[in-house]
């Protein structure tokens, strides 16, 4: 309920409107079977056509009211619930950007995605309905019974009785069903997580042709989330029948006890008719009860998926970094010197060390070129530089700076950064580019991408630098890919470039070309590679196996000192012979 309150405040004035315009119609609508019992005790059993026409006039009046109530009441429920949605929305999604790397990957993208949109749609719907159905059921409730027992204290105890027994059944069904629904939004984070998984990986599932099993897997997680709906709406369902069961023998009550007191001249029909449209009331709101507590159930289920992403501590200085992506480069006045002194880390749910006891040094300016098995903890080395994740011990420093101490948004302002995943987001050629630097000028952007090795390419497409890019970048080739994502690193002018096995769709010329322009950028390279063509050249090389550094120096060095490096080298120099031969 938290979140609710806390988001709803700003909205306070349009909820209460809501709240007061449900209060009028609800009071009107409470009021007709009185006036109704007036129409047939006073006009009709005593043939006075005036008193009909009278409180006909004002029962039609009244019904005109209430109509005109209803409607405004929606109209604030609806602006006070949409507000609502789009500013927890907006929260959720910057707490989201501003978790650590660490906390975000405790949150599967899948349900992430659900909680951002579905939950959020959830709660909104919730107040739209609290606003205008679910306050107003009680009430409808409760008013009917105690103005059943104005109109005839004995009848209308007989409705009142009912009371105390649908309360309790309520609560109990509301305790089971909140769980079920939380289980409900949970197989939904599943289906989503596959369709996520399909579209994502549409290619590879034609190729492998995988179809039949890929839309195997998601009827089984599809079917899962049906059946768990199922049983909690199943719950909720049989609610409704059993409360009309309640109130429907309430009504026989009356009618029978209605009957014998009208004989004895202790009620009038007026007063008996008044009592039953009363109970009559009391069943219809009921009958929406078991909607209203099926969605109120899953709200409750929402809040807390909600409430958990917005209890996951936040990273400090995280969104900052992401509002500062104007001031990049070398204004931040880094130099780019990286030491790692005894470094060992460890992802927080594993026990495994990824790194342990890493100490080289890199001066500025200069190539590192970091090489290992798969799984020997490069891309986990890179990843603690621009402090995606913390070191367990030892110290990274930064220009000589314990880079703990180093304000985050400015150390990553000052770093380019090429995962190995490229990731191009839908727009033009340039706004991928610029993605980088916001600032920079379309001469900036085409010095970044020539020397990555893309602007020849660039000018090439159809419309140049203003080309659309399908999403993903359908319409380029993987290497070229690669080299605007390298181009959209470069042109933030970085004094530290990491480049995660970035390189490895270049052929060897393109990459040879790229290495030479990195050298005259002076910026400190990192760079993860497979390749003896790309750590001939560099100023240092670090052999990591199994989170450890086992060997680092030059080319030369490397391979008069490492049995390994030089078994790698001579693995590669059958194809690659030539190209490492000339370089050399
Ligand atoms: N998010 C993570 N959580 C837990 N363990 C991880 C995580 N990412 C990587 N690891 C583990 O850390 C170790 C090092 O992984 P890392 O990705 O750094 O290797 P790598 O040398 O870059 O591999 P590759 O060349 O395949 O990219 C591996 O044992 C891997 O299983």
């Amino acid at each position: 309920m938290n979140i609710i309150l806390t988001y709803l405040k700003k909205y306070r004035v349009a909820a209460i409107a809501a709240l007061a315009m449900m209060g009028i119609e609800l009071a009107v609508e409470l009021s007709q079977p009185l006036l109704i019992s007036k129409i047939i005790d006073n006009g009709i059993a005593e043939k006075d056509m005036g008193v009909v026409w009278l409180w006909g006039g004002v029962l039609t009046l009244s019904a005109i009211i209430a109509f005109a109530a209803g409607i405004l009441s929606s109209f604030f429920a609806s602006h006070a619930s949409q507000g609502f949605a789009f500013d927890l929305r907006e929260k959720l999604y910057e707490k989201v950007q501003s978790f650590t790397y660490e906390v975000f990957s405790r949150f599967p993208t899948s349900s992430l995605i659900t909680r951002l949109t579905g939950d959020v749609t959830q709660l909104q719907d919730t107040i739209f309905m609290a606003l205008r159905f679910m306050t107003r059921v009680p009430l409808v409730v409760l008013g009917s019974i105690v103005m059943a027992l104005v109109v005839h204290v004995k009848l209308g105890l007989l409705l009142a009785v009912t009371l105390p027994v649908l309360i309790l059944f309520l609560v109990w069904v509301m305790r089971r069903s909140s769980a079920l629904f939380k289980v409900v939004q949970s197989r939904l984070d599943g289906v989503n997580g596959i369709i996520q998984e399909n579209l994502t990986g549409i290619r590879l599932i034609r190729v492998f042709v995988r179809m039949g099993h890929e839309i195997g897997r998601f009827a089984t997680v599809s079917g899962a989330l049906m059946k768990s709906t199922i049983a909690a709406l199943r719950l909720t369902e049989t609610m409704g029948p059993l409360i009309m069961l309640i109130v429907n023998a309430a009504i026989v009550a009356v009618l029978w006890f209605g009957r014998i007191d009208i004989a004895a001249g202790d009620a009038t029909l007026g007063q008996t008719v008044a009592v039953i449209n009363y109970s009559l009331r009391t069943i219809g709101a009921m009958s929406a009860l078991s909607w209203i507590m099926a969605t109120f159930s899953r709200a409750v289920a929402s809040e807390q998926r909600i409430s958990e992403v917005m209890a996951s501590p936040e990273g400090r200085g995280e969104l900052d970094s992401a509002a500062g992506q104007g001031n990049t480069g070398r204004e931040n006045s880094i130099r780019g010197e990286i030491e790692f002194a005894d470094v060992s880390f460890s992802y927080p749910e594993s026990d495994i060390a990824a790194l342990e006891h890493i100490s080289f040094t890199a001066q500025p300016g200069k190539r590192v070129a970091i090489m290992g098995a798969t799984g020997s903890g490069k891309s986990s080395l890179v990843g603690l530089i621009p402090r995606l994740y913390e070191q367990t011990s030892g110290i990274i420093r930064i220009d000589g700076r314990d880079s703990a101490d180093i304000d985050i948004s400015r150390l990553r302002r000052s770093i380019g950064y090429v995962p190995q995943e490229v990731l191009l987001f839908t727009g033009s050629v340039r706004d991928n580019i610029a993605w980088g630097n916001e600032h920079a000028t379309a001469e900036e952007i085409e010095r970044a991408a020539a020397a990555a090795q893309i602007h020849e390419t660039v000018m090439g497409l159809p419309q140049g630098y203003d080309t659309m890019i399908g999403q993903r970048g359908v319409n380029l080739s993987g290497g070229q890919k690669q080299r605007l994502t390298i181009a959209r690193a470069l042109v933030r002018k970085p004094a530290i470039l990491i480049l995660d096995d970035s390189t490895s769709a270049l052929d060897a010329v393109t990459e040879g070309l790229l290495l030479d322009e990195l050298t005259s950028m002076s910026c400190t390279t990192v760079l993860i590679t497979q390749k003896i063509s790309s750590t001939v050249s560099a100023d240092l090389i670090l052999l990591l196996d199994e989170g450890r550094l086992i060997a680092k120096g030059t080319h030369r060095e490397l391979l008069a000192d490492s049995s390994l490096y030089r078994k790698i080298y001579e693995s590669q120099t059958g194809e690659g012979a030539q190209h490492v031969q000339s370089i050399t």
